[in-house]
């Protein structure tokens, strides 16, 4: 048996928008998150959408906001969301958005006090799949996507886990935190001043290393306020052409970085997980 506690449950689309808390072992505190069930999931075993989300979110911004269930529920797959970072209150913050709670960026920090429980990167990979599994009836195949951070969080976990996900996609995404405020304000708190360790969290550094085999798919806003100040997209669609990575990246006109825009797109990104995760063997 899993230790997940129910705390909400909802109809949606013929399925179940639901919300759980759990002991997390890897975070070391009690964590929530949301899962929604489409239909099929009554009676058939169904793949897995992980959705990272970015700064300031919690499991709830994406579940209220994306309008991502309808989709899911045509294409019979389960969104999993979890937080964005450890939660509760000996957990380590900042009073600044972009630090702290709400802002774990999908790593495993190393400098104290973040240390002791910012270990988001081996929650999203190992514990919260084990956990899904234990938990839904699922068939083993799994993508991730995300925004923003979180965008940051589904190409990082894709590129250095390859085998984990059928396919990656992102919104808006941080690629290159090792160059851009937000990612060198994290990097250089969570994991300390000597920059050789912040390759490993990099997706530009992390694709020139790896190189990417998984279906990748990215929407950017163009009036997205911090394309240009966070260096969001465009690093990564060079990368991709310097190394021959196929990836479908579009840019959108008058599109900002808000849910609005997410909630433009998200169902071209269910429809694009879904042919990796559907197809058969
Ligand atoms: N203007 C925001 C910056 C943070 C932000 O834009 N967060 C994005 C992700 S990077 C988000 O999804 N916010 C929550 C929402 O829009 O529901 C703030 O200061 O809170």
């Amino acid at each position: 048996m899993t230790n997940l506690e129910p705390i909400a449950s909802h109809r949606l689309h013929d399925g179940w928008q639901r919300q759980y808390k759990h002991q997390s072992a890897v975070l070391n505190c009690t964590m929530q998150f949301s899962v929604y069930l489409p239909p099929q999931a009554e009676h058939q075993a169904l793949p897995v959408l992980y959705w990272l989300s970015g700064l300031t979110c919690t499991d709830e911004n994406f579940s209220q906001k994306s309008a991502a269930q309808r989709a899911a529920a045509e294409h019979g797959i389960i969104l999993v969301i979890p937080d964005t970072s450890p939660r509760g209150d000996d957990v380590a913050d900042d009073d600044a958005y972009d630090l702290g709670k709400g802002a774990g960026f999908y790593l495993n920090a190393t400098q104290a006090p973040w240390s002791a429980h910012y270990r988001m990167a081996d929650y999203v990979v190992e514990e919260l799949p084990a956990l899904i599994t234990q938990a839904f009836n699922t068939n083993g195949r799994a993508s991730i996507s995300g925004h923003s951070m979180g965008g940051h969080g589904a190409l990082t976990l894709a590129i250095k886990h390859p085998q984990n996900y059928c396919s990656v996609s992102a919104f808006a995404p941080i690629v290159s935190p090792t160059t851009c405020p937000w990612g060198q304000k994290a990097f250089n708190a969570y994991l300390g001043d000597d920059q050789a360790q912040w390759a490993d969290f990099d997706a530009c550094l992390l694709l020139k290393k790896h190189g990417l085999k998984l279906p990748v798919k990215i929407d950017q806003g163009l009036a997205d306020n911090f394309l240009d100040s966070q260096q969001l997209t465009k690093p990564f669609e060079q990368q991709c052409q310097q190394q021959q990575v196929a990836a479908d990246i579009q840019y959108h006109d008058g599109y900002d970085h808000s849910y609005y825009f997410i909630s433009s797109f998200i169902d071209a990104h269910i429809a694009f997980h879904a042919q990796a995760l559907h197809k058969p063997g």
